[in-house]
């Protein structure tokens, strides 16, 4: 692979988190046990509250477990977090657990080193910052308000998730949130570390870059046809120029 230097020319650029901006053991270990310890709690005493309830319909929905009470619906939270599915209603109640959690001081994210002075750089240079990732919205400005560099969501001008957007996989996903923040296909750049994800990007006429940082579970797989970094240090973004990528592929 050769060094690489990726310069677009683009209004926005839109972050996935877990193996992008963030280290996917960060979340896998602190985060995933922090809400498989809640759930009991969040299934049973706020069983009431509307996003929980809808959240648990959905459970059942995708479970095929129309009558499972609380102890089952936790089962299969569980089971999905085992799995590291992304379904909606899991991120859902992750979502509402973590933002306590971060609220209450309890948590505090986490950025690979080269994100942060680059996401400054980028919105410096009048790019606008998003975020779509599987993690919910709640989590997301969670996670964005609670960094060790501190709050990060004056950088940032929208999030999407799978609820608002649609699965990260599917381009229509993409053109929806093309539409929603009104700057088309060819001016967006989105970075992520999921093949899928980049392929479905493309589809919908973005600039796509794969992630790849050592370590990572999908650094290993290839990006076909799909410019890639090891670290933020390597792109340039500004609104004015021309996108140049060559010998940016494996
Ligand atoms: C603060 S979001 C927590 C991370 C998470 O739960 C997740 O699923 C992230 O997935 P991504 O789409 O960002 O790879
Ligand atoms: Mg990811």
């Amino acid at each position: 692979m050769s060094q690489r230097t990726l310069t677009f020319a683009v209004d926005a650029v839109v972050l996935d988190i877990e193996g992008t901006t963030s280290a996917t053991g960060f979340v896998v270990d602190v985060l995933y046990p922090y809400s498989r310890a809640r759930f009991a709690e969040l299934l049973t005493e706020r069983a009431a509250e509307p996003a929980v309830s809808r959240a648990i319909a959905q459970v059942r929905e995708l479970s095929g477990e129309p009558d499972a009470d609380a102890a089952a619906v936790e089962k299969t939270l569980n089971a999905w977090l085992d799995d590291d599915r992304k379904a909606t209603p899991l991120k859902t109640l992750q979502g509402i657990v973590w933002a306590e959690g971060f609220a209450r001081g309890d948590l505090v994210s986490h950025f690979y080193d080269d994100v942060v002075p680059a996401l400054r750089a980028w919105h410096a240079a009048g790019v606008r910052l998003y975020v779509y990732s599987s993690g919910s919205v709640a989590a997301q400005r969670a996670w964005f308000t609670s960094s060790p560099q501190g709050d990060l969501t004056p950088l940032v001008s929208g999030l999407y998730d799978t609820e608002n957007a649609g699965p990260k996989q599917e381009p229509a996903s993409y053109r929806r949130i093309a539409e929603s923040t009104g700057v088309e296909g060819g001016r967006l750049l989105f970075l992520s570390d999921r093949p899928g994800e980049l392929d479905a990007a493309r589809e919908a006429g973005w600039h796509a870059v794969g992630i790849r940082r050592p370590g990572e579970p999908y650094s290993a797989q290839a990006v076909e046809g799909h410019p890639q970094a090891a670290t933020f240090d390597e792109i340039t973004l500004s609104t004015t120029g021309t996108t140049s990528t060559t010998g940016s592929t494996a």
